[in-house]
């Protein structure tokens, strides 16, 4: 494994980097309240931006919400006219947009370019969706009834996001939400609201209607943001991709309200490996699996379950694989794999690879923290023939620890995925097309992917079932999420003339 610095960026359009909250089409500093935003590799400050009280939060749900009651009406290709212009926008800004990722969030600029089109990949989708919402006819019982059903916007959108991906959580919400005539406030991470805020500059140019793109910023006021985003009566939803913990509080607190929610909680992904997978393509796809974003995605592998009879060499080759990971700060372009996002990250990693240790899991690459990049810094762990007790299997690390675990049957492999209360995606490798389909169908995940370690997409349904959460986003069910079903019924009409 080798290291790697860089040199500071300059942003070829310097107006993408804002400091201010947006709210109602302007620039709003808030008041003399501010958070910092600091360069996860370096520590370096990047930006100051305004810690917003709540009664500027509240001016926001009232701005979406005077907002809606026009917005709602303009044309399905009004609404796809703006979404493609931003889906435009953002790729026309694509290096300058995956600066800013990397500077805030610390990933490789590789993959924050690679994240930049994945975001923009939702605005385009939905430029295409919004024109195609249906509803549909209905034969009552009675004959003198005509009964058919339309969608209609649910109203202003909450949408809480977190840090691992600054741009593309909020886009696959915020896309559907605004296709259908909802107004959004979105709330970024206070690690990374840079992203959001050169989004608002974006949708400003694409030519979204005053007050239907606000975004608001919160560090130490966050609970209390969002508490008034869920008891607000004015907002009809609350969108949220975070950790389950957050999700739970965020559903109490909009109990008070009834609110439509839609919820991407935290992920265990088991990644199985069958003795006749491929196992060049498992290497792969595992290494594009656990380490996108240095094992920062909901979707990562947590759990790798390796056949008994390949564990040791598929161990051996992972480790010869992951030691080629150029290590650094993500804009320097050698830079493979940049640094987790801060110090509590690393805590997790340490704390979920003693406890395997100590169980009894075997050390294959020693990893551990590189100081001398910065305290963020961390080469990836790998550890198998980890035991089934190991906290690791229960819990989400969101870090790059890879442990492995071995197991002999279908049955077995199968209960031990399911051994947790999350579901958000599953791995199934295999070359025997029974086996793909029986195991898919038997784990209880939202999704399994199979003899691929990477299948985000825009085109496909996204989310999970038990803890992980529900809704759907992407696809043509993300936009239904956001819309209320309408039933009509005309009665008394003669039966015929
Ligand atoms: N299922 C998915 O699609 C998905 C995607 C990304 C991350 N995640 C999950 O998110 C977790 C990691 O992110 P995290 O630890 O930053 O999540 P987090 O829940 O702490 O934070 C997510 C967002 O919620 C906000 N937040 C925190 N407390 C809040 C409160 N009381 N009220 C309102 N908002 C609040 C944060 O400021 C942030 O914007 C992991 O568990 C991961 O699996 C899930
Ligand atoms: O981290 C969660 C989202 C990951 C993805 O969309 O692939």
């Amino acid at each position: 494994m080798s290291l790697s610095k860089y040199s500071k960026p300059t942003l070829n359009n310097p107006d993408l980097f804002r400091e201010s909250a947006y709210i109602d089409g302007k620039w709003v500093k808030g008041t003399e309240d501010f958070f910092e935003v600091a360069d996860p590799a370096t520590g370096e400050v990047i930006a100051r931006v305004p810690e917003l009280p709540v009664s500027m939060v509240e001016e926001a749900i009232d701005v979406a919400y005077s907002a809606f009651k026009t917005y709602k009406n303009t044309s399905p290709r009004e609404r796809s006219k703006w979404l493609r212009n931003m889906y435009n926008l953002m790729l026309e800004n694509l290096d300058d947009l995956a600066t800013i990722i990397t500077l805030e969030n610390g990933k490789a600029l590789g993959e924050a370019k690679g994240e930049i089109k994945y975001a923009a990949s939702y605005f385009e989708w939905y430029a295409e969706e919004a024109p195609r919402l249906y509803g549909a006819t209905i034969q009552p019982l009675n004959p003198n009834n005509r009964v058919f059903t339309i969608r209609q916007p649910v109203g202003v959108c909450g949408i809480i996001c977190p840090w691992n991906f600054p741009s593309a959580m909020i886009t696959r919400k915020a896309a559907a939400a605004l296709a259908v005539g909802c107004t959004v406030v979105i709330k970024p991470d206070s690690q990374t609201p840079l992203s959001a805020l050169a989004m608002a500059y974006l949708a400003e140019k694409a030519g979204f209607p005053k007050g239907s793109f606000n975004v608001i910023l919160s560090h130490a006021n966050t609970p209390k943001l969002g508490k008034a985003l869920c008891e607000s009566p004015k907002v009809k939803k609350v969108t949220f991709t975070g950790s389950t913990n957050v999700g739970k509080i965020l559903m109490k607190q909009s109990s008070t309200t009834l609110k439509k929610l839609s919820f991407e909680l935290g992920g265990n992904a088991p990644f199985i490996v069958f003795e006749d997978a491929d196992l060049d393509q498992a290497l792969e796809q595992v290494m594009a699996c656990k380490f996108r974003g240095l094992g920062q995605t909901c979707v990562c592998a947590n759990r790798l379950y390796v056949h008994s009879s390949i564990i040791d060499k598929f161990s051996k080759l992972l480790a010869e694989k992951v030691n080629k990971f150029v290590i650094g700060h993500g804009l320097d372009p050698k830079t493979t794999h940049g640094c987790v996002i801060n110090s509590d990250s690393i805590k997790k990693v340490e704390r979920h690879k003693k406890d395997a240790i100590d169980k009894g899991a075997k050390v294959v690459l020693e990893g551990g923290r590189l100081n001398d990049l910065g305290p963020n810094f961390y080469a990836p762990v790998i550890l198998s023939h980890v035991p089934a007790t190991a906290i690791v299997a229960k819990e989400e690390t969101f870090g790059p620890l890879c442990p492995i675990f071995s197991f002999d049957t279908m049955e077995e492999v199968v209960g031990y995925a399911n051994d947790t209360e999350f579901g958000l995606a599953a791995y199934v490798f295999s070359k025997n097309v029974n086996v793909l389909y029986t195991v898919s169908e038997a784990l209880e995940t939202g999704m399994v992917s199979c003899n691929t370690g990477v299948f985000s997409d825009c085109s496909i349904p996204f989310g999970g079932v038990k803890e992980s959460g529900f809704g759907r986003e992407g696809s043509l069910y993300g936009i239904e999420d956001y819309t209320v079903l309408k039933t009509i019924t005309i009665g008394n009409l003669p039966n015929s003339i």
